[in-house]
């Protein structure tokens, strides 16, 4: 269990990524974006969630640089979008995303959707900018076991983690298996269900017990359960409090019981029918 903000899990081709970042979707490019990841890299954050889609990797790169804090500490994502599956226009959007960041490697480069067809020959290119050091790691996103063993099947290089919906009302546990059988990390999007586990009656009650927020143990519930996580905040005060969960630790009791209010149900799309 990592024991700190920085604390980091080793993927599997060695690289390490730390538990903990910010998710910057829906944060407007400029100001916006510029402070919010200025305030979390000056809380302690080192780990940012960007994509093309999110349009705002300019000032990610620019907050990045501004901060003074070198390169190599900080750990980049951003993902090639669904308009732009196949070898060629992968690559071309990987040179926009590189361009537009400012950067000139990526930590981590994603799949964003697996889409209907065309994945094998994304994770082509995705695999070559690998072999070329322009990015450290690869992996997928929205991804089933469905997904990830036709991957596998077809491709020299395994993702190191996929990215998916996970929060205590869908807590992908299938899912979170056939990973951990195959050496994928497992990074939550939506570790909030942005905003709607916040009332659950257990989330509360364990929170009172630590005088923290159902959000900081919905937080600590995820890196307790070996799940990466990017929680998005435009807001200082709540991205300084959901990184502020180091300093306890739920009981197996309490795993338990946030285990037991699983709905299984997703809340956002499906990636069988999102193209
Ligand atoms: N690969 C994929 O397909 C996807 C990836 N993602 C990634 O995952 C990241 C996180 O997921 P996201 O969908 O943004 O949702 P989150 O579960 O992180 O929730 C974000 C929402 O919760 C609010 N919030 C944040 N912290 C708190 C808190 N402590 N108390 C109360 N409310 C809080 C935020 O409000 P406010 O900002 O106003 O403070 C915002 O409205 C994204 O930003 C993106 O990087 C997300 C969706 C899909
Ligand atoms: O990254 C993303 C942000 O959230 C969107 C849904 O609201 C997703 O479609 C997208 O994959």
């Amino acid at each position: 269990m990592t024991k700190s903000l920085q604390g980091t899990v080793t993927l599997h081709n060695g690289v390490k990524m730390p538990y903990f970042g910010l998710g910057v979707y829906k944060i407007e490019d400029g100001n916006d974006v510029i402070n919010s990841v200025k305030t979390a890299l000056k809380f302690g954050y080192r780990s940012i969630d960007t994509a093309a889609l999110y349009e705002n990797e300019e000032g990610v790169g620019q907050a990045i640089k501004d901060s003074g804090i070198p390169r190599e500490e900080i750990f980049v994502t951003t993902k090639v979008w669904n308009t732009d599956h196949g070898y060629e226009n992968t690559l071309k959007a990987f040179d926009k995303s590189i361009a537009k960041l400012g950067l000139e490697y990526v930590d981590l480069y994603l799949i964003h959707w697996p889409g209907k067809d065309k994945f094998v020959d994304t994770w082509r290119a995705l695999e070559k900018l690998y072999r070329e050091g322009l990015v450290r790691a690869i992996g997928v996103s929205n991804f089933k076991p469905h997904h990830l063993q036709t991957l596998m099947d077809k491709s020299e290089e395994k993702p190191v983690i996929n990215q998916v919906e996970l929060h205590p009302y869908f807590q992908q546990k299938e899912l979170r298996e056939f990973c951990k059988k195959h050496d994928i990390v497992v990074e939550a999007w939506s570790p909030l269900a942005r905003g709607q586990v916040l009332n659950d009656s257990v989330l509360n009650e364990i929170g009172k017990k630590y005088g923290k927020s159902p959000a900081q143990v919905t937080l600590r519930w995820h890196l307790q359960s070996d799940i990466v996580v990017i929680p998005k905040s435009v807001t200082p005060s709540r991205i300084k409090e959901n990184a502020d969960i180091f300093d306890f630790e739920l009981t197996d009791e309490e795993m338990g019981q946030i285990n037991q209010i699983d709905k299984n149900t997703r809340f956002f799309k499906d990636p069988d029918v999102f193209f």
